[in-house]
């Protein structure tokens, strides 16, 4: 064990001889008068800084403390289950607190909170309008080549700005505040290490050890603030474009994911905006970070030419300033003209890299079917034909740089440096000019002195303009800063302007005539069914309502608790009704009378399936959160899996939390009943099937159709295939002319009618596989396993005349 009363008589001897030691150093140096000034700057800064550095740790360890205390009271009060059930919670201001357990499941008792905030609505119908007449105003200025800042890039940040900056009482104005506050300590830290940095070669010039050492321990002493405020404008600068960033991406969640559909529209007959994915995560986070890193890159050497210029005014005169203030002017001029287009040059890279990227993901999204076809060549013709797009324009970068960066380099660097040795020794070469007229020995000592005062006003002078030249090279180089700014903004800016545009429950989709030409009346909660009153079926497109319509005006009642089969072939506009149900395309003219929107269920041709466990895939479009709140368990869900007899995933997965990728897992039929099990999670009032039994069999198909009757679940089915007419009352046959008829299965001449039919299908597959038969037997006559006469039998079976070519014996002999 440790004994402490030694330890800590080990500690004293130890400390009494390492004050010796110091003592003995200081003897030997002759700095034991060396005396340090409490009240002076660089002491005071030190203990400031050590006292808000205690502070903000005092801050940030209670603060965490709080946060764990509260995650630890949640934990345990949800893990009493009958308060799981209340999870989902309206908070006071309208947002939504979701809590989820971790890992999916309950079983971990940790939980985690999610709060979605009330969207805002009303400011997105205001802002509407500035995007709207920003684009009017500004589509027919030319584009300013190379401008440093051109108004349209200055207006367009500053209707972002109202997103990034919502008010002043907000987190990002305090980050910014804050960060200014450095910026100018910063600069006021350098111009006091520019006059110690003087007074130390002053001393070590005239051999003063005491004021060397002291000064020496001033440096040190003013290290330690200004290395904290170099570390807290980094860290600012960083917390600010994660606040940018932060606001921003809820302002487009809110659009992008709401009612209206917004993530669909964009994507259709849209030319203005690709790969929308990579404007709203890399173009968006690019723009934040070049903002808040453009502050500390702009707003540092803006507030060190204003600091130093007013001291080098007092030491250099105002001509030597305005000389130098001349030669900044004039070089700036010329490199803003030598300047290439860096923010185009940038924007377009990032459209270049979105192609290339969005190849990758569409080879990994679909290698399955790539893998079927043999596609890999082609895959990697286009991949490659669009890196070298990719590679050509960024050498083309490349090239353009090197030359920009060695006139900028000559010009900041070495040209200002010069113009800042002559500024600084203009007054050293000013004093020797007018040398003071006295005797001898006054006159040597006078010159020593002033050689003492010129070597400490040149060194701090020389500091001085050198930081001057840095900052105004500083200013310099984020011109490309600011172009390369220009053309984030410009995306961002594009990117809010078609979400504002597309963000309308009755968006236009480009058509001159706008919204007055969406004429149609959508009645919700109609309780009597699913009604159609002349509605035509149009692909939206610039043409608006006078497009070439797909199916002409469609009238039908389909009464509560009736199936309608909707017939047609192949891009007949089966799925485009179920588009316009939805609400994905708009009503050009007509009435839709339909359920309520949380009553419909509809189900794609392709089923979708989200990240995340067994459970999710199910319970899609629900949350496990409101899964429990609805009063369902896993035993429910076993029960619906034991319905569509897909059981034996869970038995095979092991638990509902099993994570995989679903789609590349479930087979096609398996995607379709998890489908079905999904209608019978939901049981909505009207579900609309879009193929949604082609892959399984038969069989299953019976069994999937006769369970939704069972439950309950009226539907609408969109298919080909006329076989399914025993399985619904109404029928909607559309033609390849754009017309249709509307049928009633269940009178009694359609129920003939659909014996008649059924019965002729039969029939022809009866004959198909009497055909299947000839060909086996003709096979076997050809090898001489049966003889002529067998062959005769059953071919007096079967009509000679619609033989198959290939299945004649003359034709194979
Ligand atoms: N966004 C669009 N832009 C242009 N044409 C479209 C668009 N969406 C669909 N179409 C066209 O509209 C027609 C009808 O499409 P729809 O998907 O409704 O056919 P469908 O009857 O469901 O066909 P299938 O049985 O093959 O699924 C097709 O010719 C299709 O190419």
């Amino acid at each position: 064990m440790i004994n402490i009363s030694r330890l800590s008589s080990y500690t004293k001897k130890d400390i009494q001889n390492l004050i010796l030691l110091l003592q003995e150093f200081i003897n030997t140096y002759r700095i034991s008068k060396v005396k340090l000034n409490y009240q002076s700057r660089p002491v005071i800064l030190f203990l400031s800084t050590l006292i808000a550095t205690a502070g903000l740790g005092a801050y940030y360890t209670i603060r965490n403390t709080i946060t764990k205390y509260n995650e630890y009271t949640l934990n345990r009060r949800l893990r009493r289950p009958s308060l799981i059930r209340q999870s989902s919670t309206i908070l006071e201001n309208g947002a939504r607190e979701i809590i989820i357990p971790k890992e999916g499941s309950l079983k971990q008792g940790k939980f985690t909170r999610i709060i979605i905030p009330k969207p805002n609505n009303d400011r997105y119908a205001a802002d509407k309008y500035l995007y709207k007449d920003f684009t009017k105003n500004f589509e027919l200025q030319s584009k300013g080549k190379g401008a440093v800042v051109n108004s349209k890039f200055l207006n367009q940040l500053s209707i972002i700005w109202r997103i990034l900056v919502p008010r002043f009482y907000c987190k990002n104005t305090s980050l910014l505040l804050s960060q200014c506050f450095f910026l100018i300590f910063r600069t006021w830290l350098s111009l006091l290490v520019a006059k110690l940095d003087g007074q130390i070669v002053k001393n070590l010039i005239s051999g003063n050890g005491r004021k060397f050492s002291r000064d020496l321990i001033y440096w040190l002493l003013i290290a330690f603030p200004a290395s904290y405020t170099n570390a807290a404008i980094k860290y600012l600068e960083d917390r600010l474009a994660l606040g940018f960033r932060t606001n921003v991406t809820r302002y487009i969640h809110d659009m992008y994911l709401d009612q209206t559909f917004a993530y669909y529209k964009i994507g259709v007959n849209n030319p203005e905006i690709d790969n929308i994915d990579q404007y709203i995560t890399e173009d968006l986070t690019h723009f934040c970070h070049s903002l808040s890193s453009l502050f500390s890159s702009m707003g540092k050497p803006f507030i060190d030419l204003i600091f130093f210029s007013v001291y080098l005014r007092d030491n250099l005169g105002t001509g030597a300033l305005l000389g130098i203030f001349i030669n900044y002017f004039a070089t700036a001029m010329l490199l803003k003209r030598a300047t290439p287009a860096f923010g185009k040059l940038s924007s377009q890279r990032a459209q270049l890299e979105g192609v290339y990227f969005n190849q990758h993901l569409n080879l990994m999204t679909n290698c399955e079917e790539i893998g079927f076809y043999g596609g890999s060549l082609i895959e990697k013709t286009k991949l490659l034909e669009n890196f070298k797009k990719l590679m050509n324009h960024i050498s083309k970068e490349i090239n353009i740089g090197f030359w920009y960066s060695a006139l900028e380099d000559y010009v900041l660097k070495y040209t200002w440096s010069a113009w800042g040795y002559i500024f600084s020794g203009l007054p050293v070469f000013l004093d020797e000019l007018w040398p003071k007229q006295e005797g001898e020995a006054e006159k040597a000592v006078e010159d020593a002195a002033a050689e003492r005062r010129n070597m400490r006003q040149f060194i701090t002078n020389k500091r001085l303009l050198l930081s001057l030249a840095d900052a105004g090279s500083r200013l310099m180089y984020s011109i490309k800063d600011v172009n390369t700014l220009t053309g984030y903004t410009d995306r961002v800016f594009s990117l809010l302007t078609q979400l504002h545009r597309v963000h309308s429950p009755r968006f236009d989709y480009g058509a001159t005539k706008g919204i007055a030409d969406i004429r149609g009346t959508i009645q919700n909660n109609y309780v009597s069914g699913l009604r159609f009153e002349h509605i035509p079926v149009i692909i939206p497109t610039s043409q608006g309502s006078e497009y070439s319509p797909l199916i002409s005006n469609i009238n039908f009642t389909l009464s509560p608790n009736k199936n309608m089969l909707i017939l047609g072939s192949n891009g007949s506009g089966k799925t485009s009704i179920a588009r316009i149900i939805a609400g994905l395309w708009p009503l050009y003219s007509g009435l839709l009378s339909k359920p309520n929107d949380d009553d419909m269920f509809y189900l794609p041709q392709k089923t979708y399936f989200t990240t995340g466990n067994l459970r999710d895939q199910i319970i899609y479009p629900y949350t496990y959160t409101d899964m429990l709140e609805m009063g369902y368990n896993d035993d429910y869900l076993y029960h619906i899996l034991r319905e569509v007899k897909l059981e034996y995933l869970l038995t095979r997965e092991g638990s509902f939390n099993a994570v995989k990728d679903w789609k590349d897992v479930f087979s096609g039929g398996e995607k379709q009943r998890m489908s079905i099990a999904r209608v019978l999670f939901k049981h909505p009032k009207l579900v609309i099937l879009d193929e949604s039994t082609n892959a399984v069999s038969t069989d299953v198909e019976d069994y999937l159709f006769e369970l939704l009757q069972l439950k309950k679940i009226p539907y609408v089915t969109l298919s080909h295939r006329p076989l399914l007419m025993k399985y619904h009352d109404y029928l909607l046959e559309i033609d390849d002319h754009g017309g249709w008829k509307f049928q009633d299965l269940t009178s009694v001449e359609n129920l003939q009618s659909i014996d008649n039919e059924i019965a002729e299908i039969e029939g022809k597959l009866n004959m198909a596989e009497k055909w299947e038969t000839r060909k086996k037997c003709l096979e076997q006559y050809l090898d001489g396993q049966i003889d002529e006469d067998d062959m005769a039998a059953l071919d007096g079976e079967l009509p000679i005349r619609s033989m198959p070519l290939d299945l004649s014996i003359s034709q194979t002999v």
